[in-house]
């Protein structure tokens, strides 16, 4: 591992409107680690990664990304982003391999694409397993489809690193399945992943660490939390064994 992070966050604030939503948030990711950003709706998961990439200004406290502060960081190409879910079909009829080629143009810029730029293209469609589908307009695909084109966008700039803002949410079990064996992939190759998840799922074997927010604050850095019994069930406030004595709370699934 890497003593310096790919991801540092640190003493982090937020504010959106008038409400604080980041309220010293400190937390790394290194270099070869997958690690899942947990916590109950509006504890600040989406607002934490969108500052790491930019997207939400801090009011204090700072981000580096592979060592650079994040306001002088220009490397974009080496980070890969998919954000909570959206649409992959904008107003204009796109095939499913023109909005992958979109996320290839961190790399190429203005020049004419390579052999590599294309063969980056095709190999991230196919990672998603949407290799038939790849002349297709993005219109005819199904929700999980289009997570996937999101997913083969952000792969195709062969990125270091890959942020995810809840990849498995509203995702049928086939494609979860398939977006399971495209990350186990992407981390043996060796990328660093930090991905906001509500519950931890078929991803879980991957995840080596959670951060936990609640109320815009981190309680938990450690061993993903373990789902048992009736708490495991969505709505319920999660309580797990910890370290210390104290069980803690997490509020992941609520
Ligand atoms: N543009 C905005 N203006 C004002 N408040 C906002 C804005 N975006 C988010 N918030 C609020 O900030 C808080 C944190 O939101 P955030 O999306 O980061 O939470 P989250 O943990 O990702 O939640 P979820 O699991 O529901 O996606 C929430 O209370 C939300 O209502």
């Amino acid at each position: 591992m890497s003593s310096e992070p790919v991801i540092s966050v640190r003493a982090a604030t937020a504010t959106l409107g008038s409400r604080p939503v980041l309220r010293g948030v400190d937390f790394a990711v290194h270099r070869g680690e997958v690690v899942a950003l947990l916590g109950a709706n509006g504890s600040g998961k989406s607002t934490a990664v969108r500052s790491v990439i930019g997207q939400v200004p801090l009011t204090g406290g700072g981000v580096s990304l592979f060592g650079t502060e994040l306001r002088r960081f220009r490397d974009w190409s080496r980070v890969g982003y998919v954000p909570q879910r959206t649409t992959a079909a904008s107003g204009v009829p796109a095939t499913v391999r023109e909005v992958v080629a979109s996320g290839r143009l961190s790399r190429t810029g203005l020049r004419w694409p390579s052999r590599a730029d294309r063969a980056a293209v095709e190999r991230a469609i196919e990672l998603v397993g949407l290799a038939d589908r790849a002349k297709d307009s993005v219109w005819a695909l199904s929700g999980g489809q289009h997570q996937r084109v999101l997913i083969a966008r952000a792969l195709a700039s062969e990125p270091e690193l890959l942020i995810m803002d809840e990849p498995m949410a509203g995702v049928d079990l086939a494609s979860q399945e398939v977006l399971a064996a495209t990350l186990r992939e992407q981390v043996g190759d060796g990328t660093t992943v930090l991905l906001v998840l509500h519950e931890l799922g078929p991803l879980e074997p991957l995840i080596d660490r959670a951060v936990v927010l609640r109320d815009g604050c981190v309680v938990h850095d450690g061993p993903p939390p373990e789902a048992v019994g009736q708490h495991a069930l969505p709505g319920h406030d999660h309580v797990h064994p910890h370290a210390a004595d104290e069980p803690l709370r997490t509020g992941l699934l609520t």
